[in-house]
């Protein structure tokens, strides 16, 4: 089945990230969010990073006009029942990312193939509770998804090789490089990054360094485009700790355990850059460390 209609739910940071390279190859994109705030948002920073690319010589402003044409949201999760490809990237909880599926099944043509964009839940298992675990697999995009050119493509235990190849495919088209990654929690990127974070704020919590020496000696000793505090607040802590919990529970070892200083912030509701305070404060001109 060609794709080109791709139905995309949740418009947070990821969701409006993937409906900008969406649009930009060409394909047609209805965004979903529950709140109507986000999905307006979400429509204003895709237009704020595609002038980017246009003022930086990108892509052309017609490009950037079409892309944007090529986008529709709205707030009614069943009008995605036309979409040949649905990409979930909701918030990181298990429950809201079933009852979504479940919502949205009674309304899809039986072809039509369904992905998660979730950083480390069990593709198996959400699959296992919709009515076509052979056309289900992870599709993890990275965060700036403009910018980022790798996507994870995780096989369920049932995901069959059409669907494989298919999602394959659509990366190819985007312009971005796939990976496979079996399906065990967190699959590869944050099997490795996530513990590295967690391990980063123990060394905060435990008074190794402050946020300032643990961020710039990562940037400067390991060449890290952004520190590790810095990358998780871009990431959201929220997202984190799920992730944390997942890796946690999935795989029963203690080296998982997430910091209680990270549980904490996350309490706090300052969950870095998307609530304006995390390890650092954006409220003002420049990021300073909040403790
Ligand atoms: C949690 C998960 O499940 C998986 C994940 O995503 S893990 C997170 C993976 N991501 C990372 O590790 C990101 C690490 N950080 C970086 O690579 C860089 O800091 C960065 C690309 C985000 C910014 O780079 P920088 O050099 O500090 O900033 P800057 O020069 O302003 O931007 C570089 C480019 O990124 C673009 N950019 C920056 N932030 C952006 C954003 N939020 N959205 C879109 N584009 C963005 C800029 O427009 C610029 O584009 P060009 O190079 O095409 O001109
Ligand atoms: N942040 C990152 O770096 C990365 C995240 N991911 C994954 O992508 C997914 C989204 O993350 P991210 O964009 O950062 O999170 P955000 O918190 O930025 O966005 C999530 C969005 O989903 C919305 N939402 C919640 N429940 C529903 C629902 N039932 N139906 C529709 N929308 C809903 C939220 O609305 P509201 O705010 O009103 O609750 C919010 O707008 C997660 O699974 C995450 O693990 C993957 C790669 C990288």
């Amino acid at each position: 089945m060609a794709i080109e209609r791709v139905g995309i739910v949740g418009a947070g940071q990821m969701g409006n990230g993937i409906a900008h390279v969406f649009a930009v190859a060409g394909y047609d994109v209805l965004l979903t969010d529950i709140s109507a705030d986000a999905l307006a948002a979400a429509l204003a920073q895709i237009d704020r990073n595609l002038e980017r690319q246009v003022s930086r010589e990108l892509i052309t402003a017609e490009t950037k006009a079409q892309a944007m044409r090529r986008i529709a949201s709205t707030q009614t999760l069943t009008d995605l029942g036309d979409s040949d490809l649905i990409i979930e990237a909701a918030t990181e909880r298990e429950t809201i990312k079933a009852a979504i599926f479940e919502d949205l099944l009674p309304h899809l043509k039986p072809e039509t193939i369904l992905t998660s964009n979730t950083s480390s839940i069990s593709i198996t298992r959400l699959a296992s509770r919709t009515d076509r675990p052979e056309r289900f697999m992870g599709f993890h995009f990275m965060n700036p998804v403009p910018i980022m050119q790798l996507v994870e493509l995780i096989r369920g235990i049932a995901t069959d090789e059409p669907t494989f190849r298919a999602c394959q495919q659509v990366v190819e088209r985007l312009g971005k490089t796939s990976t496979a990654s079996e399906d065990f929690p967190g699959f590869i990127v944050n099997r490795i990054l996530m513990p590295m974070i967690n391990e980063a704020i123990y060394t905060l919590y435990e008074g190794v360094g402050s946020v300032q020496s643990i961020d710039t000696s990562l940037k400067l000793g390991a060449n890290h485009p952004m520190g590790p505090l810095e990358l998780a607040d871009f990431i959201g802590l929220d997202t984190c700790l799920a992730i944390m919990n997942v890796l946690h529970d999935g795989l029963a070892d203690t080296k998982y355990r997430p910091c209680p200083l990270l549980t904490k912030y996350v309490e706090a509701g300052w969950l870095g850059r998307k609530t304006q305070r995390g390890f650092y404060d954006y409220r003002g001109e420049t990021p300073v460390p909040t403790r």
